[in-house]
């Protein structure tokens, strides 16, 4: 079986937070996962990388992940934490070499894809949010996994940077699996081939961008929706 097979239920403690999510995924796709604040989609990530140890599976080429060590596990699933500013004095390739642990991973390629190559010798604190963000996708990267995942890459980022992570995913997707946690509904429509909507800790809705319909956004969010057309693109406008 090829590509990303998951089947997860996970609680912290007492509390349930996932509850029997299933999806899969395959080369060549860029997944977003989408969900109001609480509904597991952090959770989700973290049971898939191995930080957390959910009940279930999470298969990939019919590979257990779960099952693997650590090491193992790296070569074949990254993932890229949501964005928090590093306190530490590496300069911007010592930061990208930390994601190669696992395998001889290519740090320059890595830097080069995502411009930030000539700057290499640069301390890390020397880049503003956007570019740290891009950063974290080289390290990532440099890893050189099949399967990546990001917990909103765009969070913090003013609308060119966004559209400029945005579409690296996209590029990066065509020879991995890419899934994102992302909040920004229009960034997972334009983007995404697909969306996972997460809800109370149980998947909601599946689907492809153009199937996703404003009442299941005023269901799962409490808003009112309505979905347009711009340019060939669907445009999400929500209101209280
Ligand atoms: N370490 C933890 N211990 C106990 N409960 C936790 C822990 N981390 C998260 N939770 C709870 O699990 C639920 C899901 O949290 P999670 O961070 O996965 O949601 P999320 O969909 O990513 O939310 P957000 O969009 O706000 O980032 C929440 O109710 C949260 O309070």
């Amino acid at each position: 079986m090829s590509g990303l097979e998951v089947s997860v239920s996970f609680a912290y403690g007492e509390r349930k937070v996932l509850r029997g999510v299933e999806f899969s995924a395959e080369e060549g796709e860029l997944l977003a996962i989408i969900g109001p604040n609480g509904a597991g989609k952090s959770t989700l990530l973290k049971c898939l990388v191995g930080i957390l140890s959910p009940e279930g599976h999470v298969k990939f080429n019919g590979t257990n992940l779960l099952e693997l060590r650590p090491r193992e596990r790296a070569k074949l699933i990254t993932y890229v934490p949501q964005s928090s500013f590093p306190e530490f004095a590496f300069t911007i390739e010592e930061f990208v070499e930390l994601g190669t642990y696992a395998t001889r991973g290519n740090v320059e390629g890595a830097l080069k894809r995502v411009g930030l190559w000539e700057r290499r010798k640069e301390p890390v604190t020397f880049l503003s949010g956007g570019e740290y963000q891009l950063a974290l996708i080289a390290r990532a990267l440099a890893q050189g996994s099949e399967v990546i995942l990001l917990d909103e890459p765009t969070s913090h980022l003013d609308i060119n940077h966004a559209l400029e992570i945005m579409e690296l995913l996209k590029e990066m997707s065509r020879e991995k699996i890419v899934i994102a946690v992302l909040h920004d509904l229009n960034l997972a429509l334009r983007y995404a081939d697909r969306l996972i909507l997460l809800q109370g800790g149980r998947k909601h809705w599946e689907g492809k961008p153009g199937e996703l319909k404003p009442d299941i956004i005023e269901e799962v969010y409490g808003v009112k929706a309505r979905i347009a057309e711009v340019d060939g693109h669907r445009v999400l406008l929500a209101s209280v």
